[in-house]
């Protein structure tokens, strides 16, 4: 199936369908913009799919009929169905314990399979009521397009395990297929980037200890492939240990760096955006500014 956007759905050996790219695609890059077919809160039933589907037109029908169910004799169909392919409509990383409350259905979105090195991040625009998928690093012609269904920051075992349960595949994607001896330094930087996370927001009093952590989280993604999906949360803490000690200048690039990431895996427009753009504009907005001693921390490092 080709498409105004530069993806190609297609049959992926071992997968199922799934998306590629029709040429080469820049990160940042918008490949889809989709409506939801419908929404439901994330705890729905299967009335509730029912009561969905009964308010679609027989062509939408067909089509939602038409997507992969991995619960095929476990569940009814059409909750089998929705258990498969909705994607979370709001802020969701299971990695930081958030959750949406809305899940929807995508008929192309759907398509995209799972990689725990994701090259495209799906993003709920509330303002739009449409969900994005932007390109996180620059993707080949024909090279797949891949999001994460796991958690990015647990073990190879513990990622094929949901993986099995939720979807009912082994994934075979490159952090998950490593020789035995980098597989445990993978599982070692992903639980170590997980632990940091909690500690970091432990480190408000410390604000040169949480600077060196939010540097080793840093480092630790980029090894790991995965720096892209989730480097604007560490960048910002960056930025709010330079503002509470008043360091205006070390702020902003942290600033900078949060805002580049935002845009390149949410775009230019989210709150996040703006509130990075403000922040860029005068540190001191923030109210954590000039909470601590005075003195100069650093920035990050590139
Ligand atoms: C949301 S659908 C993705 C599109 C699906 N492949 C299709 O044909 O419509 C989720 C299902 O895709 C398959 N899938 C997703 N990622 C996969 C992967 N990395 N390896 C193998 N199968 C995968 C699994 O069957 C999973 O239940």
């Amino acid at each position: 199936m080709s498409t105004e956007w530069p993806i190609i759905v297609q049959d992926i050996p071992g997968k199922g369908k799934g998306v590629i790219a029709a040429r080469a695609i820049v990160p940042g890059e918008l490949v889809l913009l989709e409506a939801p077919l419908f929404t439901l809160p994330s705890d729905y039933d299967n009335s509730a799919v029912l009561a969905k589907l009964a308010a679609l037109t027989e062509s939408e029908q067909r089509q939602f009929l038409s997507l992969t169910n991995c619960h095929q004799g476990r569940l009814p169909p059409p909750l089998g169905t929705c258990k498969t392919n909705a994607l979370p409509c709001g802020d969701q990383s299971s990695s930081y314990g958030d959750r949406a409350e809305r899940v929807g259905i995508f008929l192309m979105g759907s398509r995209f399979n799972s990689s725990c090195v994701q090259n495209v991040n799906n993003f709920w625009d509330d303002a739009l009521q449409k969900i994005s998928f932007r390109a996180l690093k620059n993707i080949a012609a024909e090279e797949e397009l891949c999001i994460c269904y796991t958690e990015l920051f647990a073990t190879r075992e513990n990622r094929q395990y949901k993986s099995k349960l939720g979807f009912g595949f082994e994934c075979v994607c490159p952090a998950c297929t490593l020789p035995p001896k980098e597989q445990k330094a993978s599982d070692a930087r992903r639980t170590t980037v997980g632990r940091l996370y909690g500690e970091i927001s432990q480190c408000g009093n410390q604000p040169s200890l949480g600077l060196r952590k939010v540097k080793l989280v840093i480092q630790l993604l980029k090894e790991e492939g995965i720096l892209e999906c989730t480097g604007a949360i560490y960048y910002y803490d960056g930025f709010q240990f330079c503002v509470s000690c008043s360091d205006k200048r070390n702020a902003k690039q942290w600033v900078r760096k949060a805002l580049e990431a935002e845009t390149l895996g949410r775009g230019p427009d989210t709150s996040g955006a703006k509130m990075y753009r403000r922040y860029m504009e005068n540190p001191s907005q923030h109210m954590a500014f000039g909470l601590l001693r005075k003195q100069n921390l650093a920035g990050p490092d590139n």
